[in-house]
């Protein structure tokens, strides 16, 4: 495994779905919501971020298809983003760019890079190669879990019924300086529902957005925030590798979304929602694909911020 450069990725995932101009590179379709998220000051002892002050913040976000062209179905496979940035006093911002799979499909840049190399169309039959694609997979027993959840999870019927994961394990530190490894995810009030394999044989094209737009619309559409506490030695650079089930869990807050709009000239749309952007009693951890997502967001940013 040779190691790979944010401009190498992004390029490559470019050549996997083509480039829509002044888009994102990934993730291209999304909807912009507004609201607000009031942290629970149990958390305290485990941060002094003032995400968890009791008070009311203003929260902007994005939900997402994964992939980057227009064209893929709200039907597809894969996974969804839930990307919010929350509005600190002080002018602070704390991102959360979330997924609603628990663990991701590669442990590496490296690995995730040859997963795109891997699903790029052969210009010769317009479809990726299926021995290349057979290859990747013998040789990346990291994408499995990845797979296997999608393959036994069929996507979501809204965005106001998906669970949201962290995926990477981050620290949390409390004002004595103490660090705790922690994971979390967003849980629907509404609870979670997803297409049935009927459903998805007949399900539009597109949904998703005009769905949350007509739910908040109608009303306050809600998640929790459920805070996973992890154990010193429990796994902390790898996304793909999922913790022990029995972890000490803690309500951690409330997100509540008030209204949603289309992404073009929409709040969002020039938002780098990057995952390192972070307040005091947060921090990441030295998982290489958090750390890598960082520059590769800002490479995908420049690009669409200049039309490219
Ligand atoms: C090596 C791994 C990854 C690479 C190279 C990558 C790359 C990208 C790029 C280029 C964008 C578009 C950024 C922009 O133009 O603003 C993007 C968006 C996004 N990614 Fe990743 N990503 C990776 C891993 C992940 C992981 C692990 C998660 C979640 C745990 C994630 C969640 C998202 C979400 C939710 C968005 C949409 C953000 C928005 O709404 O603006 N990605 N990714």
């Amino acid at each position: 495994e040779e190691s790979v450069t944010a401009d190498q990725v992004v390029t490559g995932i470019e050549h996997q779905f083509g480039v829509t101009p002044g888009q994102r590179r990934n993730h291209i379709n999304g909807v912009c919501v507004a609201g607000s998220f009031v942290g629970n000051k149990a958390v305290q002892p485990y941060s002094m971020s003032p995400l968890f002050s009791g008070k009311v913040i203003p929260v902007l976000g994005r939900f997402s298809l994964a992939g980057g062209s227009l064209k893929i179905p709200d039907t597809a496979k894969n996974p969804r983003g839930m990307a919010l940035e929350f509005r600190l006093p002080d002018g602070q911002v704390q991102h959360f760019t979330m997924l609603n799979v628990p663990v991701f499909g590669a442990a590496t840049p490296e690995s995730f890079y040859d997963g795109v190399v891997a699903n790029t169309p052969d210009p010769a039959t317009g479809k990726p190669d299926p021995e290349k694609m057979a290859a990747y997979k013998a040789s990346h027993p990291d994408a499995k879990a990845l797979g296997e959840y999608l393959g036994k999870n069929n996507p979501i019927a809204s965005y106001a019924n998906s669970d949201f994961y962290s995926v990477h394990t981050f620290k949390f530190i409390n004002k004595n300086n103490k660090s705790t490894l922690v994971r979390w995810r967003f849980v629907p009030q509404d609870g979670v529902k997803r297409l049935s394999d009927e459903e998805l044989k007949t399900a539009p094209t597109r949904f998703l957005d005009q769905d949350i737009m007509n739910k908040t619309q109608a009303g306050v559409v809600r998640w929790d925030m459920v805070l996973v506490i992890g154990d010193p030695m429990d796994e902390q650079t790898n996304p793909t590798i999922y913790w022990p089930v029995d972890r000490k869990e803690i309500k951690a807050g409330v997100l509540a979304l008030t209204s949603a709009s289309p992404q073009q000239g929409g709040a969002c749309e020039k938002i780098n929602f990057d995952p390192l952007a972070m307040t005091s009693g947060i921090a990441p951890t030295n998982d290489p694909v958090l750390l890598f997502r960082s520059p590769a967001y800002a490479n995908s940013y420049a690009k669409r911020l200049t039309g490219q």
